[in-house]
């Protein structure tokens, strides 16, 4: 028998498996299809998850291990900030280590455990980074003017009065911040309209985009929506809530370079720090890493991406994570932009 976690940061949900407990480690091709069948075949009470996080061994010297991230139409994506948490937090539970490196597919990540959110919230800071800028890095084309920082009237949103921005931290995202000129520009049925196109055939993002709208609540505060690629609307995207703190930075005059900003998302709640060193930028990722449910099931059922015979025992996390959730201020969502309830 074999064990799979269920884990999930900001409520952005998957299965964490460990290629290193196998007898036969899961090829490409298994582990791309076990992201596809994993929400077909779970079994009933589990909720859906984005996909599967994938630990093995590093060869790199100075990583303690190995992630790959399958999202959950089966495509690869080069990194996810919320799973690596997760994966921060399985490794230090393995080896005792509060503070290391993590390999991923364009770098070896540092993260460090920090003070939970609340009691049975664990936490952790990662590390997200290479940032790039360059159209080359995002996969954006026949755009004319690059680096695509606060533009507007851009083809695939001729309709619109939004100003978008494009970056790779590594994964591709393409940002759009409130506009106070424009308060109503950046509505959820926008958003989704937008994902769609940018993550099927069009000339712009051929590989398809992550899109984050974010919205601001105060100087050092945001409220952010992604729609995923190879996902569809998340809870919550730890690269997208980096990469629009990145971009608030840079474009809204009272923010600084390594001021705490708080990152509202409809799955809870994040932390971020955007670091302009050595002509580099990096973002520090701030948030819970929870682990919901510990599955065991034959390895002959994994290689089939079958959880249907899986046992399942739930631990006691998800009740202290909505207890935490419980005290943040309550979003309400109209079709525009998301209003704090009274408590
Ligand atoms: N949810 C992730 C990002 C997962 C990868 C993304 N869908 C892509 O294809 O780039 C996160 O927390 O960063």
């Amino acid at each position: 028998m074999v064990n799979l976690i269920r884990v999930h940061g900001s409520e952005n949900s998957f299965y964490l498996l460990d290629q290193r407990q196998l007898k036969h480690a899961l090829t490409t091709v298994e582990l791309s299809r076990l992201a596809q069948q994993v929400n077909d075949t779970a079994p009933a009470g589990l909720g859906e998850v984005d996909g599967v996080l994938v630990v093995s061994d590093s060869q790199h010297s100075n990583a303690i291990g190995r992630m790959q991230v399958f999202n959950r139409d089966g495509s690869q994506a080069s990194m996810c900030g919320n799973g690596l948490r997760t994966v921060s937090r399985y490794l230090a539970e393995q080896t005792h280590q509060t503070d290391f490196q993590v390999e991923t597919d364009a770098a070896d990540l540092p993260v460090h455990q920090v003070t939970p959110f609340a009691p049975d919230v664990p936490a952790f800071s990662v590390s997200i980074q290479p940032v790039s800028f360059d159209a080359t890095s995002i996969g954006l084309h026949q755009i004319p003017t690059t680096p695509l920082l606060n533009q507007n009237t851009l083809p695939f949103a001729t309709n619109s009065t939004a100003n978008f921005s494009a970056v790779a931290v590594p994964n591709p995202h393409l940002i759009s911040l409130t506009d106070h000129n424009h308060p109503n520009a950046l509505t959820t049925a926008f958003l989704g309209q937008l994902g769609q196109q940018l993550n099927g055939q069009n000339p712009w993002f051929p590989d398809g985009v992550n899109v984050s709208f974010g919205w601001e609540i105060n100087d050092t505060t945001l409220f952010v929506r992604t729609f995923e690629r190879g996902v569809g609307f998340t809870n919550a995207c730890g690269t997208g809530m980096s990469a629009t703190s990145l971009i608030w930075v840079l474009t809204h005059p009272a923010a600084q370079f390594g001021q705490l900003l708080t990152i509202y998302n409809p799955g809870g709640m994040v932390q971020t720090r955007v670091h302009h060193q050595n002509a580099a930028y990096t973002i520090d990722l701030i948030g819970n890493a929870t682990f919901t449910d510990h599955l065991r099931l034959s390895e002959a059922d994994l290689h089939a991406g079958n959880l249907a015979s899986a046992e399942v025992a739930a631990t006691q996390e998800e009740t202290a994570y909505h207890q935490f959730v419980s005290q943040l201020p309550h979003w309400s969502f109209g079709d525009v932009r998301p209003t704090v309830d009274e408590h």
